[in-house]
C-alpha cells in the first residue's frame, strides 16, 4: 500500500477527523530562498517554530480561506486564499487519542504588509539552510525540505501519546 493509500484509508476509517490549515510564506531574497516560520507562544504546539495555520472554522468559505485567515491572525500580514499553493495533506495521530487531524498543507508567495509578532507567534525568516528543525515538529524534517524544493507531499504520522516521540510514518513525495 503506498502512503497515499494508507493515508486515504486511515481518513475513511477515523471516528472524528479535525481539519486544520498549516501554510508556508516563501520569499525570494536577493537570490537567497527564505521561508517564515513563527514561534509559536501558547496552546499545542507551544514553543516549536511552524509554518501558520490552525482550525478550520465553519465560517471559513474554502480551506485556503482559512489558511490565510489564519496567516492574517498569527503574522499580521495579509495574504488572499486564492494565492494559496496546495501543497498536499499531513494527517497526524496520537496513542490514545480517538481524533485524526488532517492538515492542509499550502504554500504561499503573495503577501502584504510587515510580519509582526501577535499574541500567538513570534515570526521570523529563515534562510532555507538555517531552518531550525531542531525545535520543530519532529516530523517536519521529513517532509517540510521536499515542500520548500517545490514538491507537493502526503504523510501520516502516528505519535506517541506525549505527542514527541513518531512510533510509525509514511509518506509521498509528488515530484513537481
Ligand atoms: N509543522 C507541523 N505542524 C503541525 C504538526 N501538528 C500540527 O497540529 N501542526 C499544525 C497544524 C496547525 O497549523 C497547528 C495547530 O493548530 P492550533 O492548535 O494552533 O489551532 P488554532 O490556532 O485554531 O487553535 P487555538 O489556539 O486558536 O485554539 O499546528 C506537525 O507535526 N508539524
Amino acid at each position: 500500500m503506498s502512503a497515499t493509500q494508507h493515508v486515504a484509508s486511515t481518513l475513511q476509517n477515523a471516528v472524528i477527523i479535525k481539519h486544520y490549515t498549516l501554510a508556508f510564506l516563501t520569499r525570494d531574497q536577493n537570490g537567497c530562498n527564505e521561508v517564515l516560520l513563527g514561534m509559536k507562544k501558547r496552546g499545542f504546539g507551544a514553543g516549536k517554530w511552524n509554518g501558520f495555520g490552525g482550525k478550520v472554522e465553519p465560517s471559513d468559505p474554502t480551506v485556503a480561506d482559512a489558511a490565510a485567515r489564519e496567516m492574517t491572525e498569527e503574522a499580521n500580514i495579509t495574504v488572499h486564499g486564492s494565492d494559496m499553493q496546495d501543497k498536499g495533506t499531513l494527517v497526524f495521530t496520537f496513542t490514545g487519542k480517538p481524533e485524526v487531524m488532517h492538515v492542509h498543507v499550502y504554500q504561499v508567495t503573495k503577501y502584504s504588509g510587515i510580519p509582526t509578532e501577535t499574541e500567538e507567534m513570534r515570526p521570523q525568516w529563515y534562510q532555507y539552510s538555517a531552518i531550525p528543525y531542531s525545535s520543530m515538529w519532529s516530523d517536519d524534517k521529513y517532509w517540510l525540505p521536499s515542500l520548500l524544493e517545490g514538491h507537493k507531499i502526503i504523510g501520516q504520522f502516528d505519535f506517541d501519546s506525549d505527542e514527541a516521540k513518531i512510533h510509525h510514518y509514511v509518506l509521498d513525495t509528488i515530484e513537481h
